[in-house]
C-alpha cells in the first residue's frame, strides 16, 4: 500500500550514519550544495530571539508570583484561598488560552498570534503594577494567563516553522531556555525588591511590561511563518519571506517541499470538518497527538513545578531559617533549572530528542528516589513532640507525637528549641491562619530576632538528613532540565504536518498547562496524605510509566524536515516500523533505539 501523506524526501539512518535521499534543501544561486553551517543566515536567530521573548514572559509571569506573594498577602491581607487563586488563576487561563489559541493560530497566523500575547500581556502588566485592590489583581493575573497560553503553543510552532531543519531542534529548545531564564531572572527581581517595605510587589509584577514591549515592537518587523502563508495561498508572499529568512539563498527546493505538502494533505482531507476531529480520525496525526500530549502530561507528572515550588522548604528543613536567604538560595534552584537547559541546548543537535528525553528521565526518576529516600529518613528520625501546652481552642494539633504528623497537617506547626543538633522542648501548636510564618498564639506567636528565641517550623522538620534531600534537588534539575524540561516543547513543534500544527500544539501545551495545575494544586494534599516521602514515591513511579511512554513511543526527529515527520507515524501507535516514499522509490525503515535504520529502499512498482 502506498503511503497516502508520503512526502518528498526522507532522509534514513543505517547504524546512525543519516543517508540523504534527494537533494539538499537548498542550494546556493550557483547551483552548489550548501555547506549547512555556512547556510545558517543570522536573521533567523533574530527570529528566534523575539519569538523567545514570549518563552522568557511565560516563564517570568509564572515565576515571579511566588516572592510578589510574600508581600502581597501582608500588605493585602490575602487569606489562603486569595494566595491560590492568585496563583492558579494564571495557569488555569494559560490551559484555557493555549486551547483556544489553535483556532486563532491557524486564521490569523502565527505573527498575529505572538503580537496578540504581547499586547496581552502589556495589559496584564500594567494592570497588575497599578492593582488598588485584590479583585484587581485577578483580572490581572488572569490577563497575564491568557498571554502565556497563546504564547506557549505559537512560539515552539513558529520557531519551528522559520528554521533550517539541522537547528530547528536547538533554536525550539532556546524558547525553554528563555523559560527558565524568565524564571530565574524573576526570582533576583523578588531577591531584589523583597527589600522595599511597601509597594515591592507592584515592580516584581509590573516589570515584565518592559520584555512584553520589546516583542511588540519586534515582531512589528518581523515576518510570518512562510509554511502558515503558503497554507493560505499567499505563494508569493511566502516564496520571498523564506528567501528572506534563507539569507537571500534560492529557496526553491524547500518551497516545493511544503507546497507539495501542503497540496497532498489538502487532497487527502479534503479541506473540511473540525481539525481536531480530522486528527483524531486519521491514524498518523491520532499518534503524534497521543505522543505530544503523553510527552507533556509526563514532563508535569515528574512533579518539576512542585519540585520548584517545593525549593524553599528543602532549603528551610537544611537550615536556612532567615526568609531573605531563603528567597536568595530560591534563585539559586532556578538558576541551576537555567543553567541545565543551555546544557540541553547544546545537546538536543548532538544526541537526538529521544536519547536526550530517555536519559533525562531516567536520571529524573533516580532523583526522586534519592528525594523519597531522604524524606523518609527525616521523618523515621522526626524529632518528637516533648511539650504539651494547654490548648483553649482544643486543636488537632495536640494529638501528634513527633514533627513528621505535626508537620503534615497544614492547620499545624512545630516550635522548638535545639542545641547544636539536639532539639529539645519541642510542641505541636495551631498555626496563624493568617500568615503561617507564626504560630496562633504561644512562644512562637511571636517573631523575635533574639538568638534563643523558639523556632516555628511550618511545613518542614528540623533533621539532619537534609543534604540528601538537598543533593536529590539539585541531582533532579540537572537531569530534569535539559530533557523533560525542553524536549516536549520541541518534539510537538515538528511532529504535525503543517494542518494539524497549530491545533495539535494548543492541545499538548493544553494538557501541559492542565496537568501543571493538578499537580501543583494537589501537592500538599497529595503530602497529607501519603507523607513527603510517600508524594516522591509517586513520582518516580509516574516518571517509570513515563520512561516506558517515552521507550516505546517516542521516534527521533533530528534532522528531518517538518515535511517528513509526519511520516514516523504511520506505524502501529509505539511499534517500530515506518515506510514512506521518494519520488519513485519506497523506503522502508526501522527504528532501532529510536534511530530511523533503512531497511530497504526499493523501486516503488516491486512494493505498491
Ligand atoms: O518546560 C518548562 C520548564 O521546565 C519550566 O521550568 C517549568 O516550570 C514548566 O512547567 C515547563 O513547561
Amino acid at each position: 500500500m502506498s503511503n497516502p501523506m508520503a512526502s518528498r524526501r526522507q532522509r534514513a539512518v543505517d547504524d546512525g550514519e543519516r543517508r540523504l535521499i534527494g537533494p539538499p534543501a537548498a542550494t546556493t544561486t550557483s547551483g552548489d550544495p550548501l555547506d549547512q553551517d555556512a547556510s545558517t543566515p543570522g536573521f533567523v536567530y533574530v527570529l528566534a530571539f523575539f519569538s523567545a521573548l514570549g518563552g522568557f514572559l511565560f516563564g517570568y509571569d509564572t515565576g515571579v508570583v511566588s516572592g510578589a506573594m510574600l508581600l502581597l498577602k501582608k500588605e493585602m491581607n490575602l487569606n489562603a484561598l486569595w494566595q491560590e487563586l492568585l496563583v492558579s488563576s494564571t495557569v488555569g487561563a494559560a490551559a484555557l488560552s493555549a486551547l483556544s489559541g489553535g483556532f486563532l493560530n491557524g486564521w490569523l497566523g502565527r505573527r498575529i498570534c505572538i503580537l496578540m500575547s504581547s499586547f496581552i500581556f502589556s495589559i496584564g502588566g500594567i494592570i497588575l503594577s497599578v492593582a488598588p485592590d485584590k479583585v484587581v489583581l485577578l483580572v490581572g493575573r488572569i490577563t497575564v494567563g491568557l498571554g502565556i497560553g497563546i504564547a506557549s503553543m505559537t512560539v515552539p510552532v513558529y520557531i519551528a516553522e522559520v528554521s533550517p531543519s539541522h537547528l530547528r531542534g536547538q533554536l525550539v529548545t532556546i524558547n525553554t531556555l528563555f523559560i527558565t531564564g524568565g524564571q530565574f531572572i524573576a526570582s533576583l527581581v523578588d531577591g531584589a525588591f523583597s527589600y522595599l517595605s511597601h509597594d515591592g510587589w507592584r515592580y516584581m509584577l509590573g516589570l515584565s511590561v518592559v520584555p512584553a514591549l520589546l516583542q511588540f515592537v519586534g515582531f512589528f518587523f518581523l515576518p510570518e511563518s512562510p509554511r502558515w502563508l503558503l497554507q493560505k495561498g499567499r505563494s508569493e508572499e511566502a516564496r520571498q519571506v523564506l528567501s528572506r529568512i534563507r539569507g537571500g539563498l534560492t529557496v526553491n527546493e524547500e518551497y516545493d517541499a511544503i507546497r507539495t505538502s501542503i497540496e497532498e494533505e489538502e487532497r487527502e482531507a479534503g479541506g473540511g470538518g473540525l481539525v481536531i476531529l480530522r486528527i483524531l480520525s486519521q491514524g498518523p496525526t491520532r499518534r503524534a497527538l497521543i505522543v505530544g500530549c503523553g510527552l507533556q502530561m509526563f514532563q508535569q507528572l515528574s512533579g518539576i513545578n512542585t519540585v520548584m515550588y517545593y525549593s524553599a522548604t528543602i532549603l528551610q528543613m537544611a537550615g536556612v531559617r532567615d526568609d531573605k536567604q531563603a528567597i536568595w538560595l530560591a534563585a539559586a534552584t532556578s538558576a541551576t533549572n537555567f543553567v541545565f537547559t543551555l546544557v540541553g541546548v547544546w545537546l538536543v543537535e548532538r544526541v537526538g530528542r529521544r536519547k536526550l528525553t530517555l536519559g533525562s528521565l531516567l536520571g529524573t526518576g533516580l532523583s526522586l528516589t534519592l528525594l523519597a529516600v531522604g524524606f523518609l529518613l527525616s521523618a523515621l528520625n522526626s524529632p518528637p513532640v516533648t511539650l504539651h501546652p494547654v490548648d483553649a481552642q482544643n486543636s488537632t494539633c495536640r494529638q501528634y507525637g513527633s514533627c513528621e504528623f505535626c508537620m503534615l497537617d497544614p492547620t499545624c506547626g512545630f516550635c522548638y528549641r535545639e542545641n547544636g543538633t539536639k532539639v529539645y522542648d519541642s510542641s505541636c501548636v495551631p498555626a496563624n491562619q493568617a500568615a503561617t510564618d507564626h504560630a496562633a498564639w504561644g512562644r512562637c506567636s511571636n517573631q523575635t530576632e533574639a538568638t534563643d528565641s523558639p523556632i516555628w517550623a511550618y511545613n518542614y522538620c528540623p533533621t539532619s538528613y537534609s543534604w540528601i534531600v538537598l543533593v536529590g534537588l539539585i541531582f533532579y534539575l540537572a537531569f530534569f532540565a535539559p530533557g523533560m524540561g525542553p524536549m516536549p516543547w520541541t518534539v510537538n513543534s515538528e511532529i504535525y504536518p503543517l494542518w494539524a500544527r497549530s491545533t495539535g500544539n494548543a492541545c499538548s501545551a493544553g494538557v501541559n498547562w492542565i496537568f501543571n495545575v493538578l499537580v501543583s494544586l494537589t501537592f500538599l494534599h497529595v503530602a497529607e496524605f501519603l507523607t513527603y516521602y510517600g508524594a516522591f514515591f509517586l513520582y518516580t513511579g509516574l516518571v517509570v510509566l513515563g520512561l516506558l511512554f517515552v521507550q516505546g513511543c517516542l521516534p527521533e526527529t533530528q534532522g528531518l524536515q517538518l515535511e517528513d515527520i509526519e511520516n514516523l507515524f504511520t506505524g502501529q501507535l509505539c511499534s517500530c516500523g515506518a515506510s514512506t516514499h521518494s519520488g519513485n522509490r519506497h523506503i522502508h525503515y526501522i527504528r532501532v533505539k529510536g534511530n530511523n535504520r533503512l531497511l530497504s529502499d526499493s523501486d516503488a512498482s516491486d512494493v505498491d
